[in-house]
């Protein structure tokens, strides 16, 4: 069922467009990553889905009634307050009643990691505490609808680890749309992929059909030198590239299989260190459209 149907979304600024005909729907109880270099318009787009900003022209349809949580890109809070206090606040603002918005800020700040600072100053918090603090008010009123602008960004690695798995798993019952630029962080949790540029959707699928479409997984294998493995692509007809050490070789309905390239190494006397099958990666796939299009 989709909760949200964006069509033909545009935003201009004067003579510039921000945004340019998008449409895209989002399933409910998905999780969609938006993508895109810096000036996409990814924060434009989330910014009228959050309805914080009009459109030019377009429509957006949401489910009757809908919940929305929102992230911004740099939350802000009130300094003078504590994570409770700024927390509870959020919730009284999106409805919920006075004695519920006690229970759910603590249970929320308890969910993102913030425990123990409940009745911290938000006005001491490292950034990596604002940007939990900012999901805990995007979430403490439950929403249907979750909109995230880059809400792993600012976190170091291990941060970045925590807050995926703490979306995913709100995800069984919450729509989730996120911008993002750490690609690899993407593909832990995407079920259909956006990706944009210059304010256009340029590519869009769930992550399995993107790779299909753009990127053959491919067999790796690792020589000792770079001789050796310019030495091996120019023994063999297979249609291969050499990255330095490597010999990349597209696994395709009319190239080799794995079981023939094992073979082949066996029976040649070759220097070889290692052989694996690789996935494209998200990032490289995203170059590759972004170069395509
Ligand atoms: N208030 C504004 N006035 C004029 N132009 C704007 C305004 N807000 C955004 N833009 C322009 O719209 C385009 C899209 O910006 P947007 O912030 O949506 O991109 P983004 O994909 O979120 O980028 P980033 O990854 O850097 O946050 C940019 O060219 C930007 O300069």
């Amino acid at each position: 069922m989709n909760i949200v149907e964006v069509e033909n979304l545009t935003k201009r600024y004067g003579g510039e467009t921000a945004v340019e005909d998008l449409s895209f729907t989002l399933e409910k109880a998905t999780a969609t990553a938006l993508i895109g270099p810096n000036g996409a318009g990814k924060t434009t787009s989330l910014s009228m889905l959050a309805n914080l900003l009009s459109s030019t022209s377009g429509e957006i349809i949401m489910k009757k009634d809908i919940s929305i949580g929102f992230l911004p890109q740099y939350p802000q809070f009130f300094p003078w307050l504590t994570a409770l206090e700024f927390t509870e606040l959020a919730a009284k603002i999106s409805g919920v009643d006075t004695k519920q918005a006690r229970l759910q800020s603590i249970q929320t700040l308890e969910f993102v990691g913030l425990e123990n600072a409940l009745h911290k100053k938000t006005g001491s918090f490292s950034g990596g505490m604002k940007q939990r603090l900012g999901l805990a008010q995007a979430i403490v009123h439950r929403p249907e609808l979750l909109l995230l602008d880059e809400p792993i960004s600012a976190l170091d690695p291990t941060g970045r680890r925590e807050i995926i798995n703490l979306l995913k798993s709100l995800q069984q019952n919450t729509t989730i749309l996120y911008s993002t630029h750490i690609l690899n962080d993407a593909e832990e949790m995407t079920d259909q992929l956006l990706f944009m540029r210059d304010g256009r959707l340029i590519e869009q699928g769930s992550l399995k059909d993107v790779k299909k479409k753009h990127a053959a997984p491919y067999i790796q294998m690792k020589f000792r030198n770079s001789i050796n493995a310019l030495e091996f692509a120019s023994n063999h007809t297979w249609k291969c590239e050499v990255k330095e050490d490597f010999v990349l070789l597209p696994v395709s309905e009319t190239g080799p299989t794995m079981q023939e390239v094992l073979y082949v190494l066996s029976t040649e006397k070759q220097d070889i260190i290692g052989v694996e099958f690789q996935d494209a990666s998200l990032e490289e796939i995203f170059l590759k459209v972004v170069a395509n299009k």
